[in-house]
């Protein structure tokens, strides 16, 4: 566990030590809950929320909303635009600089574009949870969902194109499959407290 303190504001005047900002991504196959859990988060931790779906290009949504899968190409733009809040300043009013971002992530590689931010400042930690759920679940929550652009249809792609994090010591894993919505939110905000040592 972090012996870190997150800061309560933007301000590191108290003892003039820089006090590392964290960014969270959400992370997981499509419906796995990433924007509930996120803006829970958020809510209770005094994050900014940051819905990764709003940053795909159009083409993308156009190709997700016909059961067409992304290709690695199509991903890239995208993951950077989210990588970029990392160094983004963060909004004035916010109780604290931490963010919570949503992001499917679901290769290595996408997650070591979104790390890479982290590596070069010393003051931001960026870090990942993983929620983790079977196959037939996401298809009833995508099923049940009313207007969202990604159907039932994509999530099987969604699971070939997984990845899972097992081994990556920045990413937390919660398993969300078939547990109530206020249960997974508690297990995510402990978990993250935990990690941030607050
Ligand atoms: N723990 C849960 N139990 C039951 N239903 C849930 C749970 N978490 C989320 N849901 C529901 O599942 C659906 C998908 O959740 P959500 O939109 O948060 O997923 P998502 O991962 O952000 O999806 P996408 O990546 O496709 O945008 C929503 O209708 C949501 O209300
Ligand atoms: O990597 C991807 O294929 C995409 O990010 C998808 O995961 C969507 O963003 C999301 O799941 C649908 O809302």
């Amino acid at each position: 566990m972090s012996s870190e303190q997150p800061p309560s504001n933007h301000s590191n005047s108290s003892n003039n030590q820089k006090k590392p900002r964290w960014i969270w991504f959400i992370t997981g196959p499509t419906a796995c809950g990433k924007t509930t859990v996120a803006k829970s988060l958020a809510q209770s931790l005094g994050f900014s929320f940051v819905e990764g779906d709003d940053y795909h290009p159009k083409a993308n949504v156009e190709k997700m909303s016909h059961n067409i899968p992304l290709t690695t190409a199509d991903r890239t733009a995208w993951l950077e635009a989210l990588r970029d809040h990392e160094s983004a300043q963060p909004p004035a009013n916010a109780p604290t600089p931490h963010l919570a971002v949503t992001c499917s992530a679901l290769k290595r590689e996408y997650r070591d574009v979104l790390r890479a931010g982290g590596e070069h400042a010393g003051d931001l930690k960026v870090r990942f949870v993983f929620l983790d759920v079977e196959e037939e679940v996401l298809r009833e929550r995508a099923r049940a969902r009313k207007g969202h652009f990604a159907g039932e249809g994509l999530v099987r792609s969604q699971m070939e194109a997984l990845e899972r994090p097992d081994g990556e010591g920045d990413v937390v894993l919660v398993d969300v499959g078939r547990r109530k919505q206020e249960d997974v939110e508690a297990e995510v905000e402990r978990r993250v407290r935990e990690a941030m040592g607050i």
